[in-house]
């Protein structure tokens, strides 16, 4: 495709958002009645080439977003050993739901649950050293960002904390079952900054970018390949939490959403595309997000199952 053509996709999809917001946040499920909010769109392509319409410099916390690089870091480390702590199943329930660790003895169902990701958080705190163990992920996202300086949240990072029951409880419910091996605090502020680190739409497709390439070159290049497939399985099947078959039939390629109003997709060998808009359905995932996706990927053609009419 060529760049006239990508832009001319962006600027239309953007305009369309924009134009139909509010029938479409009417219509979907929403989480909260507030107006429709700013909305942006960003594709970084394999080639090198990047694009962007809408509210594309506006940061924002990438929150859940984060966990697909912290998988990707715990697999670097430890290999396939983190399926021993995390499974790779979808969960059915909300992202930050407690009831799975008790059906299943303190294993989460999967790395993008809070429980998951508090367990991935806790395999790379236990690996790290001390001075890595708290930005190890955020400085993994601002360097594949190129935004070296990018900020961490200062507000988040406050209600975070503050209203973090619930993932303490996570984490209390995880060493129950001898599923946590550091000091929760360790790992509850790992997490947090990680949840917390800003950024535009710009800089999240740039960060998504390598889990695009998925090309074996032989040796190293294949084992990195191999995780970068497993990390983007895992978006396929998770990413969405109990909308993530909607977002599959949907869009048809792996994303990530956070409760930031971002959601970060790759279309393998192709390109990372990243949308943000506040509002948010019942599951957490950005409403316009979705929607604008759905919208790039029919119009470029993209999905993982093979090309759309528009290819
Ligand atoms: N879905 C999300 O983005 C959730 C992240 C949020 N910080 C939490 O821990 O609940």
């Amino acid at each position: 495709m060529t760049g006239t053509d990508l832009d001319a996709i962006l600027i239309d999809v953007a305009a369309a958002i924009n134009r139909d917001a509010a029938r479409i946040e009417r219509e979907a499920d929403r989480k909260e009645d507030a107006p429709p909010g700013p909305f942006g769109i960003a594709v970084a392509c394999a080639d090198g080439r990047t694009f962007a319409a809408g509210a594309a410099t506006t940061g924002f916390p990438i929150q859940s977003i984060a966990k697909v690089f912290a998988l990707d870091l715990a697999l670097a480390a430890v290999g396939d050993a983190v399926f021993e702590r995390v499974g790779r199943e979808p969960s059915g329930d909300p992202f930050n739901s407690i009831i799975d660790l008790e059906r299943n003895e303190g294993v989460p169902r999967n790395p993008f649950v809070n429980a998951g990701a508090l367990a991935v958080v806790d395999i790379l705190v236990d690996h790290l050293s001390a001075d890595e163990q708290a930005d190890a992920v955020v400085d993994a996202i601002r360097k594949a960002a190129g935004v070296p300086d990018a900020a961490l949240d200062e507000e988040v990072m406050a209600s975070e904390h503050q209203g973090g029951d619930l993932n303490c409880a996570i984490l209390s419910f995880l060493r129950h079952h001898g599923n946590l091996r550091s000091d929760p605090d360790a790992v509850m502020e790992a997490y947090v900054r990680q949840c917390a680190l800003s950024l535009d739409v710009r800089g999240l497709a740039q960060a998504g970018l390598p889990l695009a390439d998925t090309r074996c070159g032989g040796g190293q290049a294949d084992a990195v390949a191999q995780r970068r497939r497993k990390v983007l399985a895992l978006m396929m099947t998770c990413g969405h939490y109990d909308a993530s078959g909607d977002f599959a039939l949907r869009v048809g390629v792996p994303a990530k959403s956070g409760v930031g109003g971002g959601i970060l997709a790759v279309v393998p060998g192709v390109a990372s595309l990243a949308a943000w808009s506040p509002n948010l359905d019942q599951h957490g995932n950005s409403i316009l997000g979705v929607h604008a996706l759905e919208m790039l990927c029919d119009r470029a053609g993209w999905s993982v199952f093979g090309p759309a009419p528009g290819a």
